[in-house]
């Protein structure tokens, strides 16, 4: 029997993320190739002309998953039973700007569109932050949708982890598939740490850690990381835009591990609300290493954490807590 559409809302629709995004959800490479959709698409008066003609070339495309289109500038009605909400609408960091600067603007949106989620989406609804600072906008969403459970609100820190399997497999000449489990511990930031000690390389002899493999500590605890930490920058500089594929591909890798399942012994980088876990103080959204099954995320336990990775984990968690402290004064 076919499944029933399950809505879609991705919000800055009219933007390069979400140009890149909405025909990946209407092909089904975020629910999987059986999921039908109705796209919900959220985005300014200013932008309203484009957003229509997304909705036409949506149209014209001719999907056979997508049951449906809602092109709109009012929050509310994009809002009305969505099931999924990517969060995208903002804006974006110019070259020579750190992701805080962009701060004030986006803050208050996420404020106001939290109430608009929490009064119209459906019940359960799973929302991922992706615009910047993501985790902090993730943050004041949760706290302004007080009755959506803390556990349904993310934000995108998938897109860091694609970035440090593509370094490991270009390093290595390996397969990027045959890379896993590296770790984006805490902010979408350059304070982020991609942690690579937990992670393995698929061989004809079996999996091998990849410290074993790359035999060069230097790099791993040193370029790696910055290159890792100033890719989003290094994007802005080569294309004047921040990245949008790569981000929009990683947004359906995040929605569909968490819905449909991580892969036995695979896990993944999400920013979620944290409960102490690793002694990241609670009540800031952090990226951690989670497992999903059943359309439940679970942070990863018990990984031995050295010295070194412990300082660059509380450094991350030292700036959200600033972010954290930030945005409240920009919203007071
Ligand atoms: N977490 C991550 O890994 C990444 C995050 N980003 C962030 O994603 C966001 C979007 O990036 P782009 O698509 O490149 O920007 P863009 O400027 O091309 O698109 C943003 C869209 O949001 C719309 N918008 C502005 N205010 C809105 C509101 N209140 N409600 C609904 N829509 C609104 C704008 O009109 C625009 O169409 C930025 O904040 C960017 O920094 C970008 C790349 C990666
Ligand atoms: O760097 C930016 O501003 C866009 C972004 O978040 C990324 O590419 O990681």
């Amino acid at each position: 029997m076919a499944k029933d559409p399950v809505r879609v809302l991705v919000t800055g629709a009219a933007g390069q993320i979400g140009y890149a995004l909405v025909p990946m959800i209407a092909r089904g490479i975020m629910l999987g190739p059986d999921q039908p959709v109705i796209l919900h698409m959220l985005d300014i008066p200013p932008a309203a002309e484009a957003l229509n003609g997304v909705r036409m070339e949506l149209i014209d495309a001719a999907f056979p998953l997508l049951k449906g289109v809602v092109a709109t500038t009012d929050v509310v009605e994009a809002c009305t039973g969505v099931n999924i909400a990517v969060m995208v609408g903002g804006f974006p960091r110019k070259e020579g700007m750190e992701r805080k600067d962009v701060m004030s603007k986006n803050v208050s949106i996420y404020k106001s569109q939290a109430s608009a989620l929490e009064n119209y989406a459906a019940a359960n609804c799973k929302v991922l932050v992706v615009a910047n600072p993501a985790n902090t906008n993730a943050l004041i969403l949760k706290e302004f949708a007080p009755s959506i459970p803390e556990k349904n609100i993310t934000c995108l820190t998938r897109l860091d982890h694609n970035r440090a399997l593509g370094q490991i497999s270009e390093r290595l000449n390996v397969q990027v598939s045959d890379v896993k489990n590296v770790i984006i511990w805490g902010n979408h930031s350059s304070s982020q740490y991609p942690d690579v000690n937990h992670a393995t390389v698929k061989t004809p002899a079996g999996e091998k850690p990849v410290r074993e493999l790359v035999k060069d500590d230097a790099w791993l605890n040193g370029g790696f990381i910055t290159t890792v930490q100033q890719r989003g920058a290094a994007i802005i500089k080569a294309r004047k835009l921040s990245s949008a594929l790569s981000a929009a591909s990683s947004a359906c890798d995040h929605i569909r591990d968490w819905v449909l399942g991580t892969p036995e012994g695979t896990w993944v980088s999400m920013g979620v609300y944290s409960d102490g876990s690793y002694n990241v103080p609670a009540g800031l959204i952090y990226s951690f290493p989670v497992t999903c099954s059943g359309g439940e995320w679970k942070i990863v336990q018990g990984l031995p954490i050295d010295e070194l990775s412990r300082k660059k984990m509380d450094l991350t968690a030292e700036e959200l807590s600033e972010e954290k402290a930030l945005a409240y004064s920009c919203l007071s």
